[in-house]
């Protein structure tokens, strides 16, 4: 992964021939109206397809969300534009895009024939300072990254996003930045959004500790932004347990793929990264692998078979876990020359006891309710913390359909009954309502609340996900993009 800056870094095969330059109409990443809690809006129920029979399909997964708005930020701090191919296009790469255009970057789509878009990325020779605004929505990423972002460019920026987003954890990162002189005052409780940063006084940094216990994403922040600080960062875990690790470690890969020296101590809690401008650089965005997580699941689900080409021989994304996940819970995997990866359901689902599934983890605790044994998730209590507190939706949602979910400390104890079919919220997140559909292909009579949710990552999923129940009716017939 180590290639030097600028190098051409391929995951997946490049769009041949650049189409023409288009605008793509963006994703609305307005706040879906179901977060104003003053505004009472009627529930949109989708029925979700059930499978009567075993799937046959192959899926093409859109490109990770991760990887995305890591190569953007990193592209805005470049010295020279750099070109990304397999950009996705969802809402918190859209919420992405526009951040960076408050800080100057130019950005040219083009969409490919192949349905997948490039984004060239234009960065100015200084980030603008602002003032400027930062709608964050409900993207970790943008809310966590683009602070950090702000700090390097020396700018004064208002924060702000969903209600749902104003109650997700920032302190640590804001007070990383707060030790390298950036001033911050809040608007609404203290270390949340929204608040207004300026960063006109940014000094080089000591070394900066950091609590990691609540989200990778604060770590994240500040290693992406390292290069850039000056005099780079000396970055330590202050004691606790790490979420997400995997996370952490796909940001140190994806700098070290980008040409920055980022070492790590030993004990894998602290990092230095060496000042430096990293030049502009060539990318293909992996698909996400955790969005495929459903998909994947539903194979085990149908003991039927799932394809997803273009999947990575090697990977930094968590998603990546599946392999082993979906083995040990009864699946037949396998990875093809061809770059398929194929799962086959062939039996009953096995329980499985796993740590950190991170964001894998509402995916999995739908399959574990579809097993025939007990399952225990552990290492993801700050889930609470993410799009809603998933330990207590999914133990809610998980309930209706007639399983036992008790919240622990650190994670879920999942025991299936007898299943009955339910309706399930999904509490303005995508994964809750992937979990949902997944549940509703094995148990007759499912619906999900809001399914359009999962605009957040995978604008297409309502439409992929009824193209791949549909081939238990028909086995001939292949899921589509
Ligand atoms: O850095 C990232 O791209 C992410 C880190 C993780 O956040 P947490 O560490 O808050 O779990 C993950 O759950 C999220 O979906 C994406
Ligand atoms: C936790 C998630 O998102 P975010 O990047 O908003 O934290 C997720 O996608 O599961």
């Amino acid at each position: 992964m180590n290639a030097p800056a600028g190098a051409r870094t391929s995951h997946a095969p490049t769009p041949q021939q650049p189409g023409p330059t288009v605008r793509i109409s963006p994703i609305n990443t307005a706040p879906s109206t179901g977060t104003t809690p003053s505004h009472h809006v009627e529930p949109q129920w989708w029925p979700a397809p059930f499978a009567a029979a075993p799937l046959d399909a192959t899926v093409l997964v859109p490109a990770s969300k991760s990887l995305t708005n890591r190569y953007l930020i990193l592209a805005a701090l470049a010295s020279s534009p750099s070109t990304i191919h397999n950009t996705l296009i969802s809402r918190d790469t859209e919420l992405m895009l526009n951040a960076l255009e408050a800080f100057g970057v130019q950005l040219e789509r083009t969409a490919q024939a192949d349905g997948s878009t490039t984004v060239r990325v234009v960065p100015p020779e200084r980030l603008a300072a602002g003032p400027l605004t930062v709608q964050c929505g409900l993207a970790g990423t943008v809310m966590r990254f683009v602070p950090a972002l702000a700090a390097v460019a020396g700018a004064q920026a208002d924060f702000d996003g969903d209600a749902a987003a104003r109650v997700r954890p920032m302190a640590p990162v804001l007070d990383a930045l707060a030790g390298l002189g950036v001033q911050f005052s809040f608007h609404g409780a203290p270390g949340m959004l929204p608040f207004t940063m300026d960063a006109r006084r940014l000094e080089a940094g000591a070394d900066v500790q950091i609590d990691g216990s609540a989200s990778s994403q604060f770590i994240s922040a500040m290693l992406l932004a390292a290069p850039a600080l000056p005099g780079g960062l000396r970055l330590r875990a202050a004691e606790g347990p790490l979420a997400s690790p995997d996370h952490i470690a796909m940001t140190v890969a994806t700098l070290r793929e980008l040409g920055a020296v980022v070492d790590l101590d030993e004990d894998g809690r602290g990092w230095s990264v060496q000042p430096q401008r990293i030049a502009g650089f060539t990318v293909t965005v992996e698909p996400d692998l955790s969005n495929a997580g459903p998909f994947l699941a539903a194979a085990l689900a149908t003991r039927g078979v799932v394809r997803v080409p273009f999947w990575p021989a090697t990977t930094t994304q968590v998603g990546g876990k599946w392999v082993q996940i979906l083995q040990a819970m009864g699946a037949q995997v396998s990875l093809g020359a061809d770059s398929v990866l194929t799962v086959r359901g062939t039996g009953p689902i096995r329980g499985i006891e796993y740590a950190d599934a991170s964001e894998l983890a509402p995916t999995l605790a739908a399959l574990c309710a579809l097993a025939d044994s007990p399952s225990k998730l552990t290492g993801i209590g700050h889930l609470r913390g993410h799009e809603t507190d998933r330990l207590a939706a999914l133990q809610a949602e998980l309930g209706k359909v007639g399983v036992q979910v008790t919240v622990t400390d650190d994670g879920l104890e999942i025991t299936p009954g007898p299943p009955r079919p339910g309706d399930l919220d999904s509490y303005e997140d995508h994964r809750m309502a992937t979990a949902g559909a997944l549940l509703g292909l094995a148990i007759d009579g499912v619906r999900v609340e809001n399914i359009a949710t999962t605009s957040k990552t995978m604008p297409d999923f309502p439409k992929q996900w009824a193209a791949m129940a549909a081939t238990a009716a028909n086995p001939a017939a292949e899921g589509s993009r």
